[in-house]
């Protein structure tokens, strides 16, 4: 595995937090999230529990940016973010990033895992020999070797999928990352690598990171505190 990625030098204040405050989400009729708070400081791991059903996948995507509220407010580090998706500066969306329980949903199947893992970076239309240094930096990180690199999803393992996804995931240096079942449809140990990967990160860059798991056991060694959404409200839209 190479040296984790460098500290960025920006100095870390106890401000420094990724913060839903007041979030409310209604599908249709049903409430989903009413009046939730929660915040992920830099360098902290929160677990999220609750029962299924109960939001935590829904709360995952409004701190993400990919799904707006409709009420309360998401906040990075004290900057408000109004707007979902691309219609948030680059600069401030790619602070976060996710991880999702399915590397077969996230992932586009007509890309190579090297056009996967760089597929962020074209986005903002990085200089290409730094895309190509970082891909081969990120693939080394997560233990992809240069023969998986040139394969489609459909002819590699849902691990090795999954550790494209982190890479892809880390590919910004993103200061916070959330990890919505990350490693449930994981081998034990492809999924003990990918939490010391996530870990190793965090150490280094100071990320905050919020994991939503329902194995209790990995609940309680990764994360610094847990929060339950079992007291969000579930109820007819008024
Ligand atoms: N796009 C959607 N449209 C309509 N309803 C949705 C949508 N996404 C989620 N829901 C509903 O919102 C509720 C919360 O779903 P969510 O996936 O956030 O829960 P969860 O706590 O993550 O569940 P699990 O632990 O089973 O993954 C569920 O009742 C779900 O059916």
């Amino acid at each position: 595995m190479s040296p984790p990625d460098p500290p960025r030098s920006r100095p870390v204040t106890s401000s420094q937090q990724l913060l839903a405050d007041e979030v409310r989400v209604a599908y249709d009729r049903q409430v989903v999230l009413d009046g939730v708070t929660l915040s992920v400081a830099r360098g902290e791991t929160v677990g999220l529990c609750g029962p299924s059903g109960c939001g935590k996948s829904t709360l995952v995507r409004v701190l993400a940016l990919l799904h707006r509220p409709d009420g309360g407010r998401v906040s990075i580090d004290g900057t408000p973010v109004t707007g979902v998706r691309y219609a948030v500066l680059v600069g401030l969306r790619t602070r976060v990033a996710v991880l999702f329980q399915s590397p077969r949903a996230a992932a586009d199947p007509r890309l190579s895992l090297t056009d996967l893992i760089a597929e962020p970076l074209r986005a903002v239309r990085a200089p290409e020999p730094g895309v190509r240094e970082r891909v081969a930096e990120l693939a080394d990180l997560v233990g992809l070797t240069p023969d998986l690199l040139t394969r489609r999803p459909h002819a590699v393992s849902d691990g090795q999928l999954q550790r494209a996804c982190l890479a892809r995931a880390l590919v910004h240096r993103p200061d916070y990352l959330l990890c919505d079942e990350a490693t449930a449809m994981l081998d034990a140990s492809t999924q003990a690598h990918v939490a010391a990967v996530i870990a190793d990160y965090q150490r280094a860059q100071n990320a905050g990171v919020l994991v939503i798991t329902h194995d209790e056991a990995l609940m309680e060694r990764w994360a610094d505190r847990i929060v339950d959404l079992a007291g969000a409200v579930t109820a007819p839209a008024r």
